[in-house]
């Protein structure tokens, strides 16, 4: 559909339209009494998201991000689906996995009585999805912008056999300083330290981030706190329909490495994303489905 086939079936008048985004991808933009939001319709991803009053938006997204069919946008929140990570089979196929460098559909736009803008993203299988992981599936993906931030991954199984899937919302905060970062609720928590040859270890107190981190934390509960002193905001993480949680932060000599990031990136994101990752393996039955919900809200004391 082009922009304004969009507009003419889904924008929302003074709230929501579809615009020509960068590369020429069309995205949505959202401008409510509530917050402001951006979202990729390529990737089916929130690039951008402040709530009205908040002075500094709570996604970081990158300068240097690529915005082109079959790659990645670094920043805002990726929907890693239906692997979270390497090729769990080790075919060489995309790390990750497939929805987050193709386009999605737009499915539905709504103006909710409280104020709040739901969007509705979908992918189901095509040939080419097949030809990557043999499934066929319906992935539907809503957004719902307020004082909050919500987001629901809904997989549903639309073949004949049970599939497993590993998945997160791959999501990159922006944070004033990380040496003045902290992450609260991982406590006594076991982790998988992807940075430390995968040895399993136990967090003591709060996450600090002094060094490259990539971790999968087990069995978390389902509040995550990042306390940003630099920026004096705590942006509060709840989530539904997970077990497991990855901080990354990818310090300097990766950051210098990724082309799609600026050499001193690292001291502004912070990844931490609500997944079903390692252990924390879904299986979805034919006419099944499973969610994911992650929701992200600052607060202040
Ligand atoms: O650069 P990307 O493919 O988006 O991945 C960025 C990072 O994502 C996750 O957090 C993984 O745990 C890391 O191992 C990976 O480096």
């Amino acid at each position: 559909m082009t922009i304004e086939q969009l507009n003419a079936n889904y924008k929302i008048a003074g709230q929501l339209e579809f615009v020509d985004g960068k590369g020429g991808l069309p995205m949505i933009q959202v401008n409510s009494a509530k917050a402001r939001a951006l979202i990729s319709i390529h990737a089916g991803q929130v690039l951008s998201y402040q709530p009205v009053g908040e002075p500094e938006d709570l996604m970081f997204l990158s300068e240097k991000a690529y915005y082109q069919d079959g790659k990645a946008i670094k920043g805002g929140a990726p929907v890693c689906w239906p692997w979270f990570g390497a090729d769990p089979e080790g075919k060489g196929r995309p790390g990750h996995g497939f929805v987050r460098n193709r386009a999605w559909n737009v499915v539905a736009t709504e103006a909710m009585s409280n104020g709040d803008i739901k969007v509705k993203l979908g992918l189901v299988d095509t040939p080419e999805t097949r030809a990557i992981w043999p499934q066929s599936f319906s992935l539907l993906q809503e957004i719902i912008i307020g004082d909050a931030l919500n987001l629901s991954l809904v997989t549903r199984n639309a073949g004949k056999e049970t599939f497993s899937i590993t998945q997160a919302f791959h999501t990159y905060f922006k944070v004033g300083d990380i040496a003045r970062t902290k992450v609260l609720g991982l406590e006594g928590c076991e982790y998988i330290d992807k940075a430390g040859g995968n040895a399993q270890k136990q967090q003591s107190g709060a996450v600090t981030i002094e060094s490259e981190v990539d971790r999968i934390y087990l069995d978390v509960g389902n509040t995550i706190t990042i306390d940003d002193s630099a920026l004096s905001r705590r942006i509060q993480i709840t989530s539904q329909g997970s077990k497991t949680a990855v901080v990354w932060n990818p310090w300097e000599k990766i950051s210098k490495e990724m082309a799609d990031l600026d050499d001193a990136d690292y001291q502004r994101l912070l990844c931490v994303e609500t997944t079903n990752a390692a252990n924390n393996v879904v299986e979805v039955t034919p006419g099944g489905e499973c969610r994911l919900t992650a929701n992200y809200r600052v607060v202040r004391n």
